[in-house]
């Protein structure tokens, strides 16, 4: 399974963002694209399995499975649901609560991911803490940096339940790719089929170039 991963990932890299973006087009005929994000290493590509933890606006009465309140739950609580059996290597995806635009973590909270050796975290909010993110192993890519904390805003309300991002439907066990141009999110039965087709579209592409250059192609 992890060279599995090694090998999908690599291959990912490969073709970029565009191809798998046409890719998935290609395969299926629903929204799967991420705008461009913020990150503090943009050099940082990430690619791999997802888990989720889904935010809500905050409330203080609202109850979890359990009857305690969710607000209770601490970020470290629902962190440690989503990514219990998570193999290294996998995306912790945070969905916005409808907040995009307030801190859901930072660095913190988020040296978590360091510890279970995850690829990285996709959240679809704002993080604090850049410079520390950037010291650590893995990607970021966030709605931008925030200064202040959330929490009045946002609570993590539940793990690894399906999620929306940026208009998106995103499915624990989904694979996500995400470089400084964008995203996608490519369902794990369509991984295989869309990482094919978007070498083909990439070996078309280098074609094409080739004729443009020789004045084959207008
Ligand atoms: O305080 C917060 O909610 C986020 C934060 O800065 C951290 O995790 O370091
Ligand atoms: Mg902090």
């Amino acid at each position: 399974m992890a060279e599995e991963l090694d090998t999908w990932r690599e291959r990912a890299l490969a073709v970029g963002c565009a191809s798998l973006v046409d890719a998935m087009m290609r395969t299926h005929g629903h929204r799967a694209t991420l705008p461009a994000l913020a990150s503090p290493t943009p050099e940082r590509a990430l690619f791999g399995p997802v888990v989720t933890m889904q935010f809500l606006p905050t409330r203080d009465d609202l109850p979890a499975k359990d009857g305690a309140p969710v607000k209770d739950r601490g970020f470290g609580d629902v962190f440690a649901e989503a990514v219990h059996d998570a193999p290294p290597g996998t995306v912790l995806v945070i969905s916005s609560g409808g907040y995009p635009d307030v801190s859901h973590a930072g660095g913190v909270k988020l040296s978590r991911a360091q510890r279970h050796q995850l690829a990285g975290v996709l959240a679809d909010g704002q993080l604090r803490d850049f410079a520390e993110l950037a010291s650590m192993d893995f990607a970021t890519w966030c709605r931008g940096e925030a200064v202040r904390w959330g929490g009045d805003s946002v609570m993590p309300a539940a793990a690894n339940v399906t999620v929306e991002v940026a208009g998106v439907t995103i499915v624990p066990g989904d694979y996500v790719y995400v470089d400084s141009a964008g995203g996608v999110v490519i369902p794990a039965a369509s991984l295989e089929t869309v990482l094919t087709e978007a070498e083909t579209i990439v070996r078309d592409d280098e074609g094409y170039q080739r004729k443009i250059e020789s004045g084959d192609m207008t």
